[in-house]
């Protein structure tokens, strides 16, 4: 008889990104790699390529509830991840099911502007974000520009992340991972603040690359997976920060904008990897 493999299954509650790059199609792929299963909540749907995003569409709301019904009917989700949320209105309705499944492990991508510059979530819906749905998180994973608008203050500096951190935990956030792509020189400086107030620094050579649609999708999704798998906060966010450090390198050449990832770059076990689970 054949061996069965055992994944895990995961939840992407995020929007669909009809170029591939980022969203729910990079969590899905990410996941996959990552050797967990997931399932997925589409909150609304982008028209999108590589050069930016056309439209955006959400999801009825009671939409929402069926495909949380449907899910939560028959899986066993063992962490889950949000991306775009498009409005407040939408980020409630996805707090409410939270609750109702009694969702554990999750992972909060802070999703607000594409790198295009596209809104991928109103002020309303941002408020919302900070005072119903940060509390539910165990990890928010916000970029530069999030971090500010979350923590209120300009972030100029290494100190100015702790900082930040700090003030995002304040507001309710039980561990926090600001990342540090949209900063400058030839290191890339992610900050993690976990609840025991531990902190810490991930760092990864600057690559020098257009193809960086979907890095925080890809990130966030990975840590996911990882969660899912039963590994501690602090392994699956350094497990996920070993798998972006390594895919950001050999990304796909497609299309004529900010290009995708190549998620599928981590095809092998971990242990084939190398990859250290000591944090
Ligand atoms: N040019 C780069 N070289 C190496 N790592 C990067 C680069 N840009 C982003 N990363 C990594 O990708 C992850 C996502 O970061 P970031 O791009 O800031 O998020 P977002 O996509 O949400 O804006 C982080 O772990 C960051 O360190
Ligand atoms: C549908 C959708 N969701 C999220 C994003 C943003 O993803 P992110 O990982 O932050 O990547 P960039 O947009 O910064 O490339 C998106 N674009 N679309």
């Amino acid at each position: 008889m054949r061996d069965v493999l055992q994944y895990p299954t995961a939840l992407t509650i995020a929007g669909s990104d009809s170029g591939g790059g980022a969203g729910m199609q990079a969590d899905l792929k990410t996941m996959q790699a990552c050797r967990t299963y997931s399932t997925a909540v589409v909150v609304g749907l982008t028209a999108q390529n590589t050069l930016g995003v056309q439209g955006a569409y959400p999801t009825a709301l009671d939409v929402i509830d069926q495909q949380f019904a449907s899910i939560f009917a028959d899986f066993d989700v063992r962490a889950a991840k949000t991306g775009a949320l498009f409005d407040r209105d939408h980020v409630l309705q996805v707090v409410e099911n939270l609750k109702k499944y009694e969702v554990t492990n999750l992972v909060v991508d802070p999703v607000m502007v594409a790198k295009g510059g596209a809104a991928l979530l109103d002020s309303a819906g941002i408020d919302a974000l900070r005072e119903d749905l940060l509390p539910l998180a165990t990890l928010i994973t916000p970029n530069l520009p999030e971090a500010e608008l979350l923590a209120e203050m300009p972030i100029a500096s290494q100190d100015d992340m702790v900082v930040a951190a700090h003030k995002i935990m304040a507001a309710g956030a039980k561990n926090v991972m600001i990342k540090g792509g949209h900063g400058h020189g030839p290191v890339v400086y992610d900050y993690v603040l976990l609840a025991d107030q531990v902190g810490f620094w991930l760092t990864g050579d600057r690559v020098a690359t257009t193809s960086k649609h979907g890095t925080g999708d890809t990130l966030s999704a990975a840590i996911t997976a990882y969660l899912a798998q039963g590994e501690s906060l602090s392994v699956a966010i350094a497990l996920g920060h070993q798998y972006m450090n390594k895919i950001i390198g050999q990304p796909l050449n497609i299309g004529h904008g900010h290009g995708p990832l190549n998620q599928g770059q981590w095809p092998t076990t971990i242990a084939q990897q190398g990859v250290n689970h000591e944090v």
